[in-house]
């Protein structure tokens, strides 16, 4: 079945080095123009030197494409996928032509991150605005009409898997352990200026943990006392970032006299080099030297018993609908409702000024 006037869907992630000497070029594409110290640089090169140079994300992009077209095919589903990532390849540019020697006229884009806000969204929908651009003054061919596919933060396929890994680690740690949710860290004006009215990062993380603590609380029968926490704080120590920062509110609860924590990377689609090094390697051991039992949630991405793929088909059949359908209840949840698609005017707007962007009204 051909999916209404859709004719593909485009996977749009970060990209990741696949070897030592990808490193300090991906690192120089990632932090072009976004104000980041030296020294820092030199510390995130290292966590990636640490584990041979190479990220895990694009092999986890990989495994998802290869999914979600078993799902579409086994679902009598004609959709073909590509893939553009920000910054490694194959960039968004490279997707682009490739859909447009196909003869795509329509695409629906996924993106691999679940929140809103400028890194997790805007940003990407002005890369995808620069790649159109640029392979527009190649040709003379039409490129694809874009379109997001809403955001997933508050969909059963992807909390569901989180809820099932608390309530595994929960077995594990001793009683009284601490659920602590944890994204990434951005900074406070980044997150003021998430959504069309603003603070919308937080409270969708807010919304998110308190689903999956509802859920637990109903399957093992009594609460868990629960926290969000952030990883991977950037930029000049003088720009206020969003805290507390997982280390310090580890030193937190142990000063509390709380037993155990189960960490739950609410805030990432797949065990990237940021769930990698800042979760179970840097959080880790400042739980160790705390004497902090500490288990680590899986992320829901590559989930081996796909919900998170059929999540993905879902979001394309009610969205490629005419018209687009709102999903059945059970398969939201929270206090937010639905999420748009292609975002409203001024949503998470570039702190840094303007730049054109696709996938929204403006
Ligand atoms: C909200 C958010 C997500 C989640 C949404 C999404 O998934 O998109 C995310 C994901 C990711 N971030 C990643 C890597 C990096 N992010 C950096 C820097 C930054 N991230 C920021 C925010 C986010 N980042 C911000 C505000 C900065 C400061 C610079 C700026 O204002 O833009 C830097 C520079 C060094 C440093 O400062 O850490 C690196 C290397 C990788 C790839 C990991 C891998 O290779 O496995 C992934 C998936
Ligand atoms: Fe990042």
């Amino acid at each position: 079945m051909a999916v209404g006037q859709v004719d593909a869907l485009l996977l749009v992630s970060f990209g990741g080095p696949e070897g030592p000497d990808d490193v300090v070029p991906f690192l120089e594409n990632v932090t072009r123009g976004r104000g980041i110290p030296r020294e820092r640089l030199e510390e995130v090169g290292e966590h990636y030197f640490r584990f041979g140079g190479r990220s895990p994300i694009n092999d986890q992009c990989r495994g998802l494409i290869r999914a979600i077209e078993a799902d579409f095919v086994a679902h009598g589903i004609d959709l073909p996928v590509y893939w553009g990532n920000r910054n490694w390849h194959p960039y968004l540019p490279d997707a682009l032509r490739r859909m447009r020697e196909d003869g795509v006229r329509r695409a629906l884009c996924l993106f691999t991150s679940a929140y809103a806000s400028y890194s997790g969204c805007r940003q990407y929908r002005e890369n995808l605005a620069a790649a159109l651009e640029e392979v527009g003054k190649e040709g003379s061919e039409e490129l694809p009409d874009l379109h997001r596919l809403p955001h997933y933060f508050n969909r059963a396929g992807f909390l569901e898997p989180f809820v099932d890994g608390v309530l595994a680690a929960l077995e594990e740690l001793p009683d009284g352990a601490r659920v602590v949710f944890v994204t990434h860290s951005i900074p406070t004006a980044m997150n003021d200026a998430s959504g069309p009215d603003g603070g919308r990062y937080v409270a969708e993380h807010l919304d998110a943990a308190a689903s999956v603590a509802g859920r637990v609380k109903d399957r093992r029968g009594a609460a868990v006392e629960w926290d969000l926490a952030y990883c991977s704080r950037s930029g000049p120590p003088s720009q206020p970032w969003l805290e507390p920062d997982i280390n310090d509110h580890l030193e937190e609860l142990a000063g509390q006299g709380v037993p155990g924590v189960v960490v739950v990377p609410i805030g990432f689609v797949s065990d990237h080099m940021e769930v990698l090094y800042d979760l179970d390697t840097e959080a880790r051991e400042t739980a160790e030297r705390l004497g902090l039992a500490f288990a680590r949630v899986p992320t829901p991405g590559t989930a081996p018993d796909a919900r998170f793929v059929a999540m993905v088909r879902d979001l394309v059949l009610e969205y490629a609908a005419q018209p687009p359908q709102e999903p059945p209840a059970e398969r939201l949840l929270g206090a937010l409702g639905p999420v748009w698609g292609d975002c409203p005017g001024g949503c998470c707007a570039n702190t840094r000024g303007y730049r054109p962007a696709c996938c929204g009204a403006d």
